[in-house]
Protein backbone atom coordinates (compact mmCIF):
# COMPACT_ATOMS: atom_id res chain seq x y z
CA UNK A 1 0.00 0.00 0.00
CA UNK A 2 1.26 3.53 -0.92
CA UNK A 3 2.66 5.03 2.38
CA UNK A 4 0.44 8.16 2.89
CA UNK A 5 1.87 11.27 3.26
CA UNK A 6 2.72 12.70 6.71
CA UNK A 7 0.35 15.94 7.39
CA UNK A 8 2.56 17.64 9.58
CA UNK A 9 6.66 17.59 10.31
CA UNK A 10 8.83 18.33 12.46
CA UNK A 11 11.71 20.21 12.16
CA UNK A 12 14.84 20.87 14.73
CA UNK A 13 15.13 24.73 16.00
CA UNK A 14 18.17 26.10 14.41
CA UNK A 15 20.92 27.22 16.57
CA UNK A 16 21.09 24.77 18.91
CA UNK A 17 25.27 23.62 18.35
CA UNK A 18 25.83 27.50 19.64
CA UNK A 19 22.82 27.39 22.29
CA UNK A 20 24.97 23.70 23.96
CA UNK A 21 27.89 25.15 23.21
CA UNK A 22 27.30 28.25 25.57
CA UNK A 23 25.76 26.20 28.18
CA UNK A 24 28.50 23.81 28.11
CA UNK A 25 30.53 27.44 29.43
CA UNK A 26 28.11 28.53 31.65
CA UNK A 27 28.58 24.86 33.67
CA UNK A 28 31.92 25.09 33.69
CA UNK A 29 31.59 28.43 35.45
CA UNK A 30 29.13 27.28 37.76
CA UNK A 31 31.17 24.42 38.43
CA UNK A 32 34.27 26.55 39.34
CA UNK A 33 32.49 28.77 41.54
CA UNK A 34 30.95 26.26 43.49
CA UNK A 35 34.52 24.22 43.84
CA UNK A 36 35.97 27.68 44.81
CA UNK A 37 33.08 28.05 47.70
CA UNK A 38 33.58 24.70 48.85
CA UNK A 39 37.35 24.71 49.04
CA UNK A 40 37.78 28.23 50.66
CA UNK A 41 35.25 28.23 53.40
CA UNK A 42 36.01 30.66 56.44
CA UNK A 43 36.68 30.00 59.43
CA UNK A 44 34.24 30.17 62.46
CA UNK A 45 33.44 33.60 63.39
CA UNK A 46 35.00 34.94 60.40
CA UNK A 47 31.46 34.77 58.11
CA UNK A 48 31.09 31.27 57.80
CA UNK A 49 27.39 31.17 58.16
CA UNK A 50 26.85 33.84 55.62
CA UNK A 51 29.59 31.68 53.44
CA UNK A 52 27.68 28.59 53.91
CA UNK A 53 24.23 30.85 53.11
CA UNK A 54 25.40 31.60 50.14
CA UNK A 55 26.62 28.48 49.21
CA UNK A 56 23.23 26.86 49.87
CA UNK A 57 21.74 29.53 47.73
CA UNK A 58 24.19 29.18 44.53
CA UNK A 59 23.68 25.32 44.78
CA UNK A 60 20.00 25.41 44.52
CA UNK A 61 20.15 27.76 41.79
CA UNK A 62 22.84 25.98 39.73
CA UNK A 63 20.15 22.78 40.19
CA UNK A 64 17.26 25.05 38.86
CA UNK A 65 19.60 26.05 36.10
CA UNK A 66 20.05 22.15 34.86
CA UNK A 67 16.76 21.25 35.44
CA UNK A 68 15.67 24.71 32.87
CA UNK A 69 18.39 23.11 30.06
CA UNK A 70 16.09 19.89 29.62
CA UNK A 71 13.46 22.68 28.30
CA UNK A 72 16.23 24.51 26.41
CA UNK A 73 18.34 22.10 25.04
CA UNK A 74 16.44 20.43 22.04
CA UNK A 75 13.42 22.88 21.06
CA UNK A 76 11.41 21.82 17.80
CA UNK A 77 9.28 23.55 15.78
CA UNK A 78 5.78 21.63 13.95
CA UNK A 79 5.14 22.28 10.13
CA UNK A 80 1.30 21.41 8.99
CA UNK A 81 -0.14 20.75 5.40
CA UNK A 82 -3.35 22.10 5.32
CA UNK A 83 -2.51 21.35 1.33
CA UNK A 84 -3.10 17.42 2.14
CA UNK A 85 -5.20 17.78 4.63
CA UNK A 86 -7.79 19.74 1.76
CA UNK A 87 -6.78 16.79 -0.62
CA UNK A 88 -7.52 13.82 2.02
CA UNK A 89 -10.26 14.95 3.55
CA UNK A 90 -12.53 17.68 1.25
CA UNK A 91 -14.48 19.53 3.47
CA UNK A 92 -15.06 15.92 5.07
CA UNK A 93 -13.78 17.37 8.44
CA UNK A 94 -15.00 16.90 11.85
CA UNK A 95 -17.00 19.20 14.05
CA UNK A 96 -15.55 21.69 16.94
CA UNK A 97 -16.87 23.02 19.81
CA UNK A 98 -15.43 26.65 20.73
CA UNK A 99 -15.58 27.22 24.36
CA UNK A 100 -15.09 31.05 25.47
CA UNK A 101 -14.86 31.81 29.35
CA UNK A 102 -15.78 35.50 30.83
CA UNK A 103 -16.23 36.32 34.58
CA UNK A 104 -16.98 39.46 34.62
CA UNK A 105 -18.41 42.42 32.56
CA UNK A 106 -16.55 45.56 34.38
CA UNK A 107 -12.62 44.39 33.80
CA UNK A 108 -13.69 42.15 30.63
CA UNK A 109 -16.09 44.37 28.59
CA UNK A 110 -19.05 42.67 26.69
CA UNK A 111 -17.61 44.50 23.49
CA UNK A 112 -14.47 42.86 23.92
CA UNK A 113 -16.11 39.57 24.55
CA UNK A 114 -18.39 39.32 21.63
CA UNK A 115 -15.06 40.65 19.35
CA UNK A 116 -13.45 37.10 20.11
CA UNK A 117 -16.94 35.35 19.96
CA UNK A 118 -16.96 36.96 16.25
CA UNK A 119 -13.08 36.32 15.25
CA UNK A 120 -13.83 31.93 16.35
CA UNK A 121 -17.31 32.00 14.61
CA UNK A 122 -15.64 33.09 11.01
CA UNK A 123 -13.09 30.15 11.06
CA UNK A 124 -12.08 29.41 7.47
CA UNK A 125 -14.13 26.20 8.28
CA UNK A 126 -17.84 24.87 7.58
CA UNK A 127 -19.83 26.55 9.75
CA UNK A 128 -22.30 23.72 10.37
CA UNK A 129 -19.25 21.98 12.19
CA UNK A 130 -18.43 24.96 14.59
CA UNK A 131 -20.67 25.32 17.65
CA UNK A 132 -19.70 28.66 20.17
CA UNK A 133 -20.40 28.75 23.34
CA UNK A 134 -19.91 31.95 26.13
CA UNK A 135 -19.41 30.58 29.67
CA UNK A 136 -20.33 33.94 31.60
CA UNK A 137 -19.25 33.18 35.01
CA UNK A 138 -21.22 36.75 35.59
CA UNK A 139 -24.14 35.72 35.26
CA UNK A 140 -24.72 39.40 33.60
CA UNK A 141 -27.68 40.46 31.33
CA UNK A 142 -25.47 42.91 30.13
CA UNK A 143 -23.10 40.04 28.52
CA UNK A 144 -26.01 38.26 27.53
CA UNK A 145 -27.03 41.55 25.82
CA UNK A 146 -23.99 41.83 23.64
CA UNK A 147 -24.35 38.39 22.53
CA UNK A 148 -27.74 38.65 21.26
CA UNK A 149 -26.44 41.66 19.59
CA UNK A 150 -22.74 39.54 18.12
CA UNK A 151 -25.86 36.70 16.81
CA UNK A 152 -27.52 39.56 14.58
CA UNK A 153 -24.61 41.42 13.39
CA UNK A 154 -22.71 37.77 12.88
CA UNK A 155 -24.55 37.77 9.81
CA UNK A 156 -23.33 40.64 8.19
CA UNK A 157 -19.67 40.19 9.43
CA UNK A 158 -19.20 36.44 8.32
CA UNK A 159 -20.17 36.90 5.06
CA UNK A 160 -18.22 39.51 5.08
CA UNK A 161 -14.94 37.90 6.33
CA UNK A 162 -15.25 34.92 3.81
CA UNK A 163 -15.86 36.98 0.28
CA UNK A 164 -12.42 39.20 1.42
CA UNK A 165 -10.72 36.81 3.42
CA UNK A 166 -9.73 39.12 5.44
CA UNK A 167 -7.81 39.09 8.97
CA UNK A 168 -7.81 38.80 11.55
CA UNK A 169 -11.64 38.00 12.32
CA UNK A 170 -11.79 40.30 15.44
CA UNK A 171 -14.00 43.05 14.36
CA UNK A 172 -12.26 45.29 16.81
CA UNK A 173 -8.93 44.12 15.88
CA UNK A 174 -9.68 44.71 12.22
CA UNK A 175 -11.01 47.85 11.89
CA UNK A 176 -8.42 49.37 15.06
CA UNK A 177 -5.00 47.62 15.00
CA UNK A 178 -5.28 45.83 11.52
CA UNK A 179 -2.19 45.56 9.43
CA UNK A 180 -3.69 47.38 6.48
CA UNK A 181 -5.98 44.40 5.02
CA UNK A 182 -8.85 47.10 4.24
CA UNK A 183 -7.95 47.06 -0.17
CA UNK A 184 -8.97 43.84 -0.06
CA UNK A 185 -13.20 45.24 -0.39
CA UNK A 186 -14.69 48.01 -2.09
CA UNK A 187 -14.57 50.92 0.39
CA UNK A 188 -17.84 51.22 0.26
CA UNK A 189 -18.47 47.89 1.94
CA UNK A 190 -16.04 48.38 4.17
CA UNK A 191 -17.60 51.60 5.77
CA UNK A 192 -20.76 49.97 5.70
CA UNK A 193 -19.71 46.88 8.35
CA UNK A 194 -17.54 49.39 9.97
CA UNK A 195 -20.55 51.92 10.75
CA UNK A 196 -22.71 48.45 11.72
CA UNK A 197 -20.07 47.29 14.06
CA UNK A 198 -19.64 50.98 15.50
CA UNK A 199 -23.01 51.30 16.20
CA UNK A 200 -23.33 48.44 17.63
CA UNK A 201 -20.18 48.65 19.91
CA UNK A 202 -22.02 51.93 21.04
CA UNK A 203 -25.19 50.23 22.15
CA UNK A 204 -23.25 47.63 24.05
CA UNK A 205 -20.92 50.16 25.53
CA UNK A 206 -23.46 52.62 26.59
CA UNK A 207 -25.82 49.96 27.83
CA UNK A 208 -23.29 48.23 29.98
CA UNK A 209 -22.63 51.76 31.31
CA UNK A 210 -26.02 52.63 32.13
CA UNK A 211 -25.51 48.71 33.82
CA UNK A 212 -29.67 48.48 32.87
CA UNK A 213 -31.29 46.72 29.21
CA UNK A 214 -33.94 49.17 28.03
CA UNK A 215 -37.42 47.16 27.78
CA UNK A 216 -38.12 47.12 24.40
CA UNK A 217 -34.55 45.24 23.74
CA UNK A 218 -35.93 42.72 25.72
CA UNK A 219 -38.68 41.93 24.08
CA UNK A 220 -36.86 40.39 21.13
CA UNK A 221 -35.33 37.73 22.94
CA UNK A 222 -37.27 35.02 25.61
CA UNK A 223 -33.89 34.84 27.38
CA UNK A 224 -33.45 38.61 28.94
CA UNK A 225 -36.80 36.73 30.66
CA UNK A 226 -34.39 34.71 32.76
CA UNK A 227 -33.30 37.60 34.96
CA UNK A 228 -35.08 39.54 37.46
CA UNK A 229 -34.08 42.05 40.13
CA UNK A 230 -32.82 39.24 42.89
CA UNK A 231 -30.29 37.57 40.02
CA UNK A 232 -26.49 38.59 41.26
CA UNK A 233 -23.28 36.73 39.69
CA UNK A 234 -23.16 34.84 42.72
CA UNK A 235 -26.52 33.79 43.10
CA UNK A 236 -28.41 33.22 40.22
CA UNK A 237 -30.09 29.55 38.70
CA UNK A 238 -28.54 28.17 35.01
CA UNK A 239 -29.38 29.42 32.59
CA UNK A 240 -28.44 28.10 28.82
CA UNK A 241 -29.72 29.78 25.65
CA UNK A 242 -29.20 28.72 22.13
CA UNK A 243 -29.21 31.84 20.44
CA UNK A 244 -28.27 30.67 17.09
CA UNK A 245 -29.52 27.04 15.85
CA UNK A 246 -27.12 25.56 13.61
CA UNK A 247 -29.51 23.16 12.39
CA UNK A 248 -32.17 24.88 12.49
CA UNK A 249 -34.05 26.65 9.58
CA UNK A 250 -33.29 30.47 10.35
CA UNK A 251 -29.83 29.84 11.00
CA UNK A 252 -28.69 31.74 7.66
CA UNK A 253 -26.56 34.92 7.06
CA UNK A 254 -26.66 37.30 4.43
CA UNK A 255 -25.59 35.17 1.97
CA UNK A 256 -27.64 32.47 2.60
CA UNK A 257 -25.06 29.96 4.25
CA UNK A 258 -25.68 28.57 7.46
CA UNK A 259 -24.20 30.15 10.48
CA UNK A 260 -22.84 28.23 13.57
CA UNK A 261 -24.28 27.23 16.65
CA UNK A 262 -24.37 30.20 19.09
CA UNK A 263 -24.76 29.45 22.76
CA UNK A 264 -24.77 31.53 26.46
CA UNK A 265 -24.56 29.43 29.51
CA UNK A 266 -24.05 30.94 32.92
CA UNK A 267 -23.97 27.75 35.16
CA UNK A 268 -25.65 28.07 38.36
CA UNK A 269 -24.09 29.96 41.14
CA UNK A 270 -25.32 29.85 45.28
CA UNK A 271 -23.10 31.32 47.87
CA UNK A 272 -22.85 27.89 49.96
CA UNK A 273 -21.58 26.10 46.89
CA UNK A 274 -17.99 26.73 45.63
CA UNK A 275 -17.77 27.10 42.07
CA UNK A 276 -14.09 26.05 41.15
CA UNK A 277 -13.77 29.66 39.02
CA UNK A 278 -12.59 29.25 35.15
CA UNK A 279 -12.28 25.10 35.91
CA UNK A 280 -16.03 24.72 37.11
CA UNK A 281 -16.81 26.96 34.20
CA UNK A 282 -14.99 24.74 31.72
CA UNK A 283 -16.70 21.23 33.26
CA UNK A 284 -20.24 22.74 32.92
CA UNK A 285 -19.46 23.37 29.31
CA UNK A 286 -18.33 19.94 28.28
CA UNK A 287 -21.31 18.80 29.36
CA UNK A 288 -23.60 21.52 28.08
CA UNK A 289 -22.08 21.49 24.78
CA UNK A 290 -22.33 17.68 24.74
CA UNK A 291 -25.96 17.69 24.53
CA UNK A 292 -26.45 20.35 22.46
CA UNK A 293 -23.24 19.62 19.92
CA UNK A 294 -21.14 17.02 20.90
CA UNK A 295 -18.16 17.76 19.16
CA UNK A 296 -15.07 15.45 19.00
CA UNK A 297 -12.71 18.23 19.13
CA UNK A 298 -12.60 21.08 21.86
CA UNK A 299 -10.94 24.16 21.36
CA UNK A 300 -10.72 26.67 24.46
CA UNK A 301 -9.60 30.23 24.68
CA UNK A 302 -9.82 33.11 27.13
CA UNK A 303 -12.40 36.23 26.21
CA UNK A 304 -9.83 38.13 25.91
CA UNK A 305 -7.89 36.47 23.41
CA UNK A 306 -9.32 36.64 19.66
CA UNK A 307 -8.45 34.43 16.87
CA UNK A 308 -5.64 36.13 14.51
CA UNK A 309 -5.13 32.86 11.88
CA UNK A 310 -8.57 31.44 10.32
CA UNK A 311 -7.03 28.82 9.25
CA UNK A 312 -5.86 27.22 13.15
CA UNK A 313 -8.66 24.68 13.11
CA UNK A 314 -7.46 23.34 9.92
CA UNK A 315 -3.41 23.62 11.37
CA UNK A 316 -4.76 21.20 14.38
CA UNK A 317 -6.66 18.69 12.19
CA UNK A 318 -3.23 18.44 10.50
CA UNK A 319 -2.34 16.71 13.57
CA UNK A 320 -4.98 14.80 14.95
CA UNK A 321 -5.95 13.18 11.70
CA UNK A 322 -2.27 12.35 10.62
CA UNK A 323 -2.53 8.75 10.10
CA UNK A 324 1.31 7.82 11.55
CA UNK A 325 0.52 10.39 14.83
CA UNK A 326 -2.07 11.49 15.30
CA UNK A 327 -3.38 9.16 17.35
CA UNK A 328 -1.43 9.77 20.15
CA UNK A 329 -2.17 13.37 20.39
CA UNK A 330 -4.51 14.54 23.10
CA UNK A 331 -4.13 18.16 22.65
CA UNK A 332 -2.85 20.68 20.37
CA UNK A 333 -1.55 23.68 22.03
CA UNK A 334 -0.71 27.22 20.49
CA UNK A 335 1.24 29.90 22.23
CA UNK A 336 -0.38 32.95 24.49
CA UNK A 337 1.01 36.37 22.43
CA UNK A 338 -0.09 39.39 23.16
CA UNK A 339 -0.88 42.45 21.21
CA UNK A 340 -0.38 45.43 23.74
CA UNK A 341 3.06 44.73 24.22
CA UNK A 342 4.81 47.34 26.60
CA UNK A 343 7.42 49.50 25.15
CA UNK A 344 10.48 47.51 25.28
CA UNK A 345 8.63 44.61 26.81
CA UNK A 346 9.93 46.18 30.67
CA UNK A 347 8.38 43.25 32.59
CA UNK A 348 9.23 40.30 30.06
CA UNK A 349 5.27 40.06 29.51
CA UNK A 350 5.61 39.14 25.80
CA UNK A 351 6.67 35.92 27.10
CA UNK A 352 9.42 35.37 24.53
CA UNK A 353 11.54 32.43 25.99
CA UNK A 354 8.57 30.32 27.47
CA UNK A 355 7.14 30.67 23.58
CA UNK A 356 10.17 30.31 21.36
CA UNK A 357 11.88 28.08 23.95
CA UNK A 358 10.84 26.56 26.44
CA UNK A 359 7.90 24.85 25.11
CA UNK A 360 8.96 24.63 21.99
CA UNK A 361 11.95 22.22 24.16
CA UNK A 362 8.94 20.76 25.87
CA UNK A 363 7.62 19.25 22.61
CA UNK A 364 10.60 17.62 21.85
CA UNK A 365 10.20 15.61 25.23
CA UNK A 366 6.31 14.55 25.55
CA UNK A 367 4.49 17.46 24.88
CA UNK A 368 4.09 21.14 25.45
CA UNK A 369 1.57 21.53 29.03
CA UNK A 370 -2.33 22.66 28.55
CA UNK A 371 -2.02 26.60 29.55
CA UNK A 372 -5.35 27.29 29.46
CA UNK A 373 -5.87 28.81 26.40
CA UNK A 374 -5.46 28.32 22.94
CA UNK A 375 -5.51 24.40 23.06
CA UNK A 376 -7.20 22.18 21.01
CA UNK A 377 -8.45 19.13 22.93
CA UNK A 378 -10.37 15.62 21.69
CA UNK A 379 -13.06 15.84 24.06
CA UNK A 380 -12.78 12.00 25.10
CA UNK A 381 -9.29 13.26 26.40
CA UNK A 382 -11.13 15.71 28.41
CA UNK A 383 -13.41 13.52 30.09
CA UNK A 384 -10.66 11.49 30.70
CA UNK A 385 -9.98 8.33 28.78
CA UNK A 386 -7.01 6.61 29.53
CA UNK A 387 -4.72 6.40 26.05
CA UNK A 388 -4.87 2.66 24.18
CA UNK A 389 -3.59 1.93 20.56
CA UNK A 390 -6.42 0.24 19.73
CA UNK A 391 -8.67 3.32 20.23
CA UNK A 392 -10.43 4.80 17.40
CA UNK A 393 -11.76 8.54 17.45
CA UNK A 394 -15.62 8.62 15.78
CA UNK A 395 -14.60 12.14 13.86
CA UNK A 396 -18.44 12.01 13.03
CA UNK A 397 -19.85 12.57 16.26
CA UNK A 398 -21.58 15.40 16.29
CA UNK A 399 -22.59 15.35 12.88
CA UNK A 400 -24.53 12.17 12.70
CA UNK A 401 -28.11 13.61 12.41
CA UNK A 402 -29.66 13.10 15.17
CA UNK A 403 -33.65 13.26 15.82
CA UNK A 404 -33.25 16.89 16.98
CA UNK A 405 -35.53 17.67 20.05
CA UNK A 406 -37.14 21.04 20.31
CA UNK A 407 -34.74 24.09 21.24
CA UNK A 408 -36.40 24.80 24.59
CA UNK A 409 -36.29 21.12 25.63
CA UNK A 410 -32.70 21.10 25.02
CA UNK A 411 -32.12 24.06 27.18
CA UNK A 412 -33.92 23.08 30.28
CA UNK A 413 -31.83 19.59 29.63
CA UNK A 414 -28.86 21.03 29.71
CA UNK A 415 -29.68 23.52 32.59
CA UNK A 416 -29.64 20.52 34.71
CA UNK A 417 -26.38 19.98 33.73
CA UNK A 418 -24.84 23.29 34.95
CA UNK A 419 -26.40 22.98 38.19
CA UNK A 420 -24.06 23.89 41.41
CA UNK A 421 -24.75 19.79 42.96
CA UNK A 422 -24.23 18.37 39.23
CA UNK A 423 -20.73 16.89 40.15
CA UNK A 424 -21.41 16.00 43.82
CA UNK A 425 -20.06 12.41 44.06
CA UNK A 426 -18.70 12.44 40.69
CA UNK A 427 -15.16 12.28 39.41
CA UNK A 428 -15.80 15.86 37.56
CA UNK A 429 -12.51 18.08 38.54
CA UNK A 430 -10.66 15.14 39.56
CA UNK A 431 -10.23 12.30 37.11
CA UNK A 432 -12.66 13.92 34.54
CA UNK A 433 -12.87 17.37 33.27
CA UNK A 434 -10.59 20.08 34.34
CA UNK A 435 -9.23 19.57 37.62
CA UNK A 436 -10.01 21.91 40.94
CA UNK A 437 -7.81 23.18 43.35
CA UNK A 438 -5.08 24.48 42.04
CA UNK A 439 -4.34 27.87 40.88
CA UNK A 440 -2.95 26.68 37.36
CA UNK A 441 -5.77 24.05 36.82
CA UNK A 442 -4.53 23.87 33.00
CA UNK A 443 -0.90 22.51 34.00
CA UNK A 444 -2.34 19.91 36.46
CA UNK A 445 -4.75 18.84 34.34
CA UNK A 446 -2.36 18.48 31.13
CA UNK A 447 -0.05 16.73 33.23
CA UNK A 448 -3.03 14.25 33.94
CA UNK A 449 -3.15 13.96 30.43
CA UNK A 450 0.22 13.06 29.66
CA UNK A 451 -0.25 10.44 32.83
CA UNK A 452 -2.71 9.12 31.07
CA UNK A 453 -0.93 7.84 28.21
CA UNK A 454 -1.54 10.77 25.46
CA UNK A 455 1.27 13.21 24.07
CA UNK A 456 0.58 16.54 22.99
CA UNK A 457 2.21 18.70 20.27
CA UNK A 458 2.73 22.50 20.62
CA UNK A 459 2.12 24.35 17.00
CA UNK A 460 3.36 27.95 16.70
CA UNK A 461 2.90 29.37 13.49
CA UNK A 462 4.73 32.16 11.79
CA UNK A 463 1.08 33.75 11.91
CA UNK A 464 -0.11 33.84 15.41
CA UNK A 465 -3.56 31.76 15.99
CA UNK A 466 -4.01 33.66 18.95
CA UNK A 467 -3.39 37.42 20.54
CA UNK A 468 -4.60 38.61 23.96
CA UNK A 469 -4.60 41.46 25.97
CA UNK A 470 -1.34 41.04 28.38
CA UNK A 471 -0.51 42.72 31.84
CA UNK A 472 1.04 46.48 31.13
CA UNK A 473 1.97 47.08 34.52
CA UNK A 474 4.02 46.39 37.57
CA UNK A 475 0.83 45.45 39.84
CA UNK A 476 -0.69 43.45 36.73
CA UNK A 477 2.49 41.88 36.10
CA UNK A 478 3.23 40.99 39.70
CA UNK A 479 -0.31 39.59 40.22
CA UNK A 480 -0.37 37.16 37.57
CA UNK A 481 2.86 35.84 38.30
CA UNK A 482 2.34 35.71 42.17
CA UNK A 483 -0.61 33.42 41.01
CA UNK A 484 0.94 31.45 38.55
CA UNK A 485 3.72 30.92 40.73
CA UNK A 486 1.41 29.95 43.84
CA UNK A 487 -0.68 27.36 41.41
CA UNK A 488 3.17 26.06 40.34
CA UNK A 489 4.77 25.87 43.31
CA UNK A 490 1.98 23.40 44.42
CA UNK A 491 1.92 21.31 41.70
CA UNK A 492 5.86 21.39 42.27
CA UNK A 493 4.59 20.22 46.30
CA UNK A 494 2.53 17.73 45.21
CA UNK A 495 5.20 16.23 43.27
CA UNK A 496 7.79 16.70 45.18
CA UNK A 497 6.41 16.48 49.03
CA UNK A 498 7.34 13.43 49.74
CA UNK A 499 10.94 13.82 48.83
CA UNK A 500 10.75 17.27 51.33
CA UNK A 501 8.77 15.05 53.86
CA UNK A 502 11.58 12.00 53.83
CA UNK A 503 14.55 14.75 53.90
CA UNK A 504 13.05 16.67 57.05
CA UNK A 505 12.90 13.43 58.56
CA UNK A 506 16.31 12.77 57.86
CA UNK A 507 17.08 16.54 59.40
CA UNK A 508 15.59 15.98 62.60
CA UNK A 509 17.11 12.56 63.40
CA UNK A 510 20.39 13.43 62.66
CA UNK A 511 21.04 13.88 66.83
CA UNK A 512 20.10 10.03 66.57
CA UNK A 513 22.33 9.37 63.63
CA UNK A 514 25.07 11.15 65.78
CA UNK A 515 24.39 8.64 69.15
CA UNK A 516 24.18 5.35 66.65
CA UNK A 517 27.61 5.91 64.76
CA UNK A 518 30.03 9.23 65.83
CA UNK A 519 29.72 9.62 69.56
CA UNK A 520 32.25 7.82 71.45
CA UNK A 521 30.87 8.87 74.98
CA UNK A 522 28.46 7.08 77.41
CA UNK A 523 25.62 8.67 75.03
CA UNK A 524 26.30 6.07 72.10
CA UNK A 525 23.31 3.81 71.57
CA UNK A 526 24.65 0.27 71.95
CA UNK A 527 25.35 -1.77 68.84
CA UNK A 528 22.68 -4.30 69.09
CA UNK A 529 20.14 -1.04 69.32
CA UNK A 530 21.60 0.30 66.10
CA UNK A 531 20.93 -3.27 64.45
CA UNK A 532 17.90 -4.12 65.73
CA UNK A 533 16.49 -0.58 64.37
CA UNK A 534 17.86 -1.19 61.31
CA UNK A 535 16.15 -4.13 60.88
CA UNK A 536 12.88 -2.82 61.33
CA UNK A 537 12.83 -0.17 59.37
CA UNK A 538 13.94 -2.81 56.53
CA UNK A 539 10.92 -4.38 57.79
CA UNK A 540 8.70 -1.20 57.83
CA UNK A 541 9.41 -0.64 54.20
CA UNK A 542 8.20 -3.88 53.21
CA UNK A 543 4.99 -3.90 54.63
CA UNK A 544 3.50 -1.67 51.84
CA UNK A 545 5.06 -3.81 49.28
CA UNK A 546 3.79 -7.05 50.78
O1 LIG B 1 -14.23 32.30 38.09
C1 LIG B 1 -13.68 32.49 36.99
C2 LIG B 1 -12.44 33.14 36.83
C3 LIG B 1 -11.92 33.31 35.56
N1 LIG B 1 -12.61 32.87 34.47
C4 LIG B 1 -12.03 33.07 33.12
O2 LIG B 1 -10.79 32.44 33.03
C5 LIG B 1 -9.96 33.11 32.10
C6 LIG B 1 -8.57 33.33 32.69
O3 LIG B 1 -8.62 34.12 33.83
P1 LIG B 1 -7.68 35.41 34.04
O4 LIG B 1 -8.12 36.05 35.30
O5 LIG B 1 -7.65 36.20 32.79
O6 LIG B 1 -6.28 34.72 34.32
P2 LIG B 1 -4.89 34.81 33.52
O7 LIG B 1 -3.80 34.85 34.52
O8 LIG B 1 -4.89 35.81 32.45
O9 LIG B 1 -4.97 33.36 32.87
C7 LIG B 1 -3.89 32.55 32.52
O10 LIG B 1 -3.63 31.59 33.54
C8 LIG B 1 -4.75 30.77 33.90
C9 LIG B 1 -4.30 29.82 35.00
O11 LIG B 1 -3.13 29.13 34.66
C10 LIG B 1 -5.28 30.02 32.68
O12 LIG B 1 -6.45 29.32 33.01
C11 LIG B 1 -5.61 31.03 31.59
O13 LIG B 1 -6.08 30.38 30.44
C12 LIG B 1 -4.35 31.81 31.26
O14 LIG B 1 -4.64 32.76 30.25
C13 LIG B 1 -10.67 34.43 31.73
O15 LIG B 1 -11.23 34.28 30.44
C14 LIG B 1 -11.77 34.53 32.77
O16 LIG B 1 -12.91 35.14 32.26
C15 LIG B 1 -13.81 32.22 34.61
O17 LIG B 1 -14.44 31.82 33.63
N2 LIG B 1 -14.32 32.04 35.87
MN1 LIG C 1 -6.24 36.74 31.20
Amino acid sequence: MERRRRLFETEKVGGRAAYRFQAVTVAAGILLLLYYRVTHVPAAGEGRAAWLGILAAEFWFSVYWVITQSVRWGPVRRRTFKDRLAQRYGEELPGVDIFVCTADPQSEPPSLVISTILSVMAYNYPSEKISVYLSDDGGSILTFYALWEASKFAKHWLPFCKRYNIEPRSPAAYFFNSEGHHDRCPPKELSFIKDLYEEMTNRIDTTVMSGKIPEEIKLNHKGFDEWNSEITSKDHQPIVQILIDGKGQNAVDDDGNVLPTLVYMAREKRPQYHHNFKAGAMNALIRVSSVISDNPIILNVDCDMYSNNSDSIRDALCFFLDEEMGHNIGFVQYPQNYNNETENNIYGNSLQVLNQVEIAGLDSVGGPPYIGTGCFHRREVLCGRIFSKDYKEDWNRGIKEKARADIYEIEEKTKSLATCTYEHRTQWGNEIGIKYDCAVEDIITGLAIHCRGWESVYNNPQRAAFLGVGPTTLAQTLLQHKRWSEGLSKVEFVVSSKVILCGMLVIINIPIYEAMFLRKDKARIPFTVTLASIGFVILAFLIPIV
